[in-house]
């Protein structure tokens, strides 16, 4: 199996040249800042794997050309994708900056006045302008002592939110999307755009037909303990729900365990294409064992796969989600009908959280009278404005249901931080349904779930706009319970074999989040993706590092953190600043 190595980040402690007295006076002061900023995060970030984010300090202080070169040569050598130039005092500029098109980069000026750092920064940062090379700017707002090594929280979350993103970026860059099938029902989102995810993610799009899926099965191509494995695991953990079909279109309970043996065999399938698996190869399915080295994938399903057999309802649902028969793992970003503009959207909040990601159809704003017509219930609090439901077959994992915690509230957490306890309620709370056979003639099982209410979320949509390219949409918000007679009556007016997630966007009273209306009104196709947290701050930064512009957002302004020439293109109207800063750069890897 091929080895692939860690995305690092890499620390530049840049200095001022002058030898005989002015730099040796600030070896040790600008050093220590360079380690304090590694030790700052490889202590709070992860990568997906649960592993500590690794920081490569070069080992020397960079006076020059010649010092920056080596630096350079360095990160090459350890896959340092990500750069932090850090100083307290003045440096020269083009001399010892980093100057690697690809690589997102941020500089930290100390803020003191004993050495100018600050100046440092504005002068450097005028380089990266000049030269098209942005560069995320970091100036804390309080003065520190010269002997001060702490860093500040202001400069903290910078340093952080810039890492987050930076490494999100590095991760995608090389990776695949694995388009299994074509367009699904006519959805523009699975269009797959090569083109696209090239030139702005630095990623490749693979191919494979569904009747790949259909071959493994038919030859017992997945290796045939885990299968076992993963039946048992399915008998005892995926509690089966009522069977909303007409009694006419109801299918035999022999045709519904064979739809389990088959969704539990696509499951298998479609993780082996995505990553690979090297029990294949002791099969002697050697070019099988390598998988396509996807970060992402997406499945047709509907219809041609669908009219014929199980759809990719358990599949998308137990690979999304954080556990499975060998327990906790990283969740696999998998977009039910192909989406691929929302496995992109996915990934965005799963690289810059590491949690499991919620994918939806955003199905109906319901607003506060139409909520009292129909159920007599008020809308109050968050919902006050309306809520959005988002619902789809399939692909919601099951960390949505919000069972597991953070300080005693429903949250969705990484991995490796979900306790068994909380692995056991999220399946608890969670049936599984024979699908609705008009719907999905091949039959399949779907998840139904009621997330819980109080979560902090966020929901975003990638979208690709002809003669502008990809823009990202954002509303960060709050999921939110219903009481049961209420949810059940709205319920009932869709599909109720699917999982259920009640969202309240935070409302500013601007634009399009004027109410939760216009929000559902302003939305750019039929899917979302909502993920736990506010990440909307984290998800500006990542799309202005792959030029993608965000146009409807609703992060207050302090929070917003771009490369520092994006300002040079209007500072007071950010969003349209963001369309001129990203048409103007083009694609980072384009
Ligand atoms: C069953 C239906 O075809 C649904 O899958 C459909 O409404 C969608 O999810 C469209 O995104
Ligand atoms: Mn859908």
């Amino acid at each position: 199996m091929p080895q692939h190595s860690t995305p690092k980040i890499g620390i530049r402690p840049t200095i001022d040249g002058r030898m005989g007295g002015v730099r040796e006076s600030l070896e040790a002061q600008t050093m220590g800042q360079a380690h304090a900023v590694a030790e700052l995060i490889s202590s709070k970030l992860f990568l997906t794997d649960g592993s500590p984010v690794e920081c490569v300090v070069h080992d020397t202080c960079i006076g020059g050309v010649a010092e920056a070169a080596a630096a350079e040569e360095h990160f090459l050598r350890e896959r340092v994708d990500v750069s932090l130039t850090v100083t307290p005092c003045w440096c020269y500029g083009s001399e010892t900056m980093d100057m690697n098109p690809l690589r997102p980069k941020a500089v930290w000026g100390f803020n003191g006045t004993e050495r100018p750092g600050a100046v440092y920064l504005a002068a450097v940062l005028a380089g990266h302008t000049q030269k098209g090379l942005p560069a995320f700017g970091i100036y804390g707002r309080d003065v520190q002592d010269a002997g001060d090594s702490s860093i500040p929280d202001d400069v903290a979350m910078k340093i952080l939110r810039f890492a987050r993103a930076g490494l999100a970026v590095s991760q995608l860059r090389g990776k695949s999307y694995l388009s299994i099938g074509g367009t699904s029902m006519g959805i523009a989102g699975s269009v797959v755009d090569s083109a696209f995810f090239e030139q702005y993610l630095g990623m490749r799009v693979e191919v494979v037909d569904m009747t790949e899926v259909a071959r493994r099965e038919r030859d017992g191509i997945f290796d045939q303990d885990e299968y076992q494995r993963a039946m048992t695991w399915v008998k005892e953990n995926c509690t089966e729900g009522f069977d909303a079909n007409s009694d006419d279109k109801k299918r035999s309970r022999d045709k519904l365990d064979k739809e389990w043996e088959t969704s539990v065999k696509m499951a298998l399938a479609t993780r082996d294409l995505m990553v690979g698996n090297p029990r294949l190869a002791e099969m002697g399915f050697h070019e099988e064992a390598q998988g396509h080295h996807a970060i992402a994938a997406g499945f047709q399903g509907q219809r041609q796969w669908t009219d014929t057999y199980p759809n990719g309802d358990f599949m998308e649902a137990i690979l999304n989600t954080s556990f499975d028969w060998n327990g906790r793992r990283c969740p696999y970003m998998v977009a039910t009908e192909n989406d691929a503009l929302n496995a992109v959207t996915m990934l965005f909040g799963h690289l810059l959280t590491n949690t499991a990601q919620i994918f939806a159809d955003l199905r109906t704003y319901w607003s506060p009278d139409a909520v009292q017509r129909t159920t007599g219930h008020k809308l109050e609090g968050d919902a006050a404005s309306g809520l959005l439901h988002l619902i789809n077959s399939g692909p919601a994992a099951l960390d949505g249901t919000g069972e597991q915690q953070v300080d005693g509230e429903p949250a969705i957490k990484p991995w490796w931080q979900i306790t068994d306890e909380e692995e056991q309620a999220c399946l608890q709370a969670t049936t599984w349904h024979p699908s609705i056979t008009e719907y999905f003639p091949g039959g399949g099982w779907s998840t139904r779930y009621r997330t819980k209410g109080g979560m902090p979320a966020t929901i975003a949509r990638l979208n690709l706009v002809q003669g502008l390219g990809p823009a990202l949409q954002l509303a960060e918000g709050v999921t939110v319970e219903l009481p049961d007679e209420a949810h059940d009556i709205l319920d009932q007016r869709t599909n109720p074999t699917w999982p259920t997630t009640w969202f309240a966007p935070r409302i500013t009273g601007k634009g399009a989040f004027r109410d939760a209306y216009n929000v559902m009104n302003n939305w750019g196709a039929n899917h979302c993706v909502m993920s736990y947290g506010h990440i909307g701050a984290d998800m500006i930064s990542l799309a202005a590092m792959l030029r993608i512009p965000v146009y409807m957002h609703n992060v207050s302004d302090e929070n917003i953190f771009r490369p520092s020439s994006w300002n040079a293109f209007g500072t007071a109207d950010p969003e349209g600043a963001d369309f001129r800063a990203c048409r103007n750069y083009g694609p980072l890897f384009g």
